[in-house]
């Protein structure tokens, strides 16, 4: 991916998404509109079934809007052959899940260079980004500890340094913190808001807490499938 490309960000433009058929037929995204910069944070708040995880779905290229469009950093994502929308996804986007989703065999510093790893080939340059990334996120005195030896927070660290590894131009976090106190989920979010920022990275959060909206650039609220 370019560096031009790169600061393209996400744009979904006229996104529906429907579900099933006929008496089943669900609407969970309706005619969404959304675009998020280069290091935005854009929050993303609505009732449980309001279509947050369909947004991340589609956003993240792992479903096919029913209608409209989705480019990430400036790449057609709908366009898109499945080889190729795959390789889009590796290269252009990370993701945070509600809970870490971290190896439970690997320390912390090996989470962030499993990829480089599993491609054959750990190079000098992925050490230094994975030690750089540990340090932005606080975790160098911990880089060598596993899973079970971290706290919930700890973790969340590591997997947010990990979705930044493959310097992703757009990064989606689903429900980051509800794993964790609101003292740990503030520090978690402004984390993951300051990294964004500081890296240009386009980001979305889902979050049901309100009191963490302060820590996105903008809020996007959705209802139905609709966004206003
Ligand atoms: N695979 C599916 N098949 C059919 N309907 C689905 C599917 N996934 C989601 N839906 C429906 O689409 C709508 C939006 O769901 P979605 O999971 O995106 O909401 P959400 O805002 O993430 O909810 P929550 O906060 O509870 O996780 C809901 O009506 C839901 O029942």
């Amino acid at each position: 991916m370019t560096a031009t490309a790169t600061r393209a960000g996400l744009t979904l433009s006229g996104v529906t998404l429907r579900y099933g058929a006929g008496d089943t037929l669900v609407t969970a995204l309706d005619g969404v509109d959304l675009t998020v910069g280069p290091g935005e944070v854009v929050a993303v708040a609505g009732p449980s079934g309001s279509g947050k995880s369909s947004l991340l779905a589609v956003a993240g290229a792992l479903i096919a809007p029913t209608e409209g469009t989705v480019a990430v950093g400036g790449a057609d994502v709908t366009a898109a052959t499945p080889a190729r929308r795959t390789a889009l996804r590796r290269a252009g986007i990370g993701y945070v899940f509600q809970s870490a989703n971290l190896l439970p065999s690997l320390t912390a510093r090996d989470q962030l260079l499993l990829i480089a790893h599993l491609a054959g080939r750990v190079t000098r340059e992925d050490r230094d980004r994975a030690d750089g990334l540990l340090d932005a996120v606080g975790m160098t005195a911990k880089a060598s500890r596993r899973p079970h030896e971290l706290s919930g927070g700890e973790r969340q660290r590591v997997g947010i340094a990990r979705a930044l590894m493959n310097r992703p131009a757009l990064l989606l976090a689903d429900e980051p913190t509800a794993a964790l106190d609101q003292h740990r989920a503030r520090d978690v979010v402004a984390l993951l808001a300051g990294q964004a920022r500081d890296r240009g990275t386009a980001t979305v959060l889902v979050t049901h807490d309100e009191g963490l909206l302060g820590a996105a650039d903008r809020v996007v609220r959705i209802r139905d499938g609709r966004m206003n």
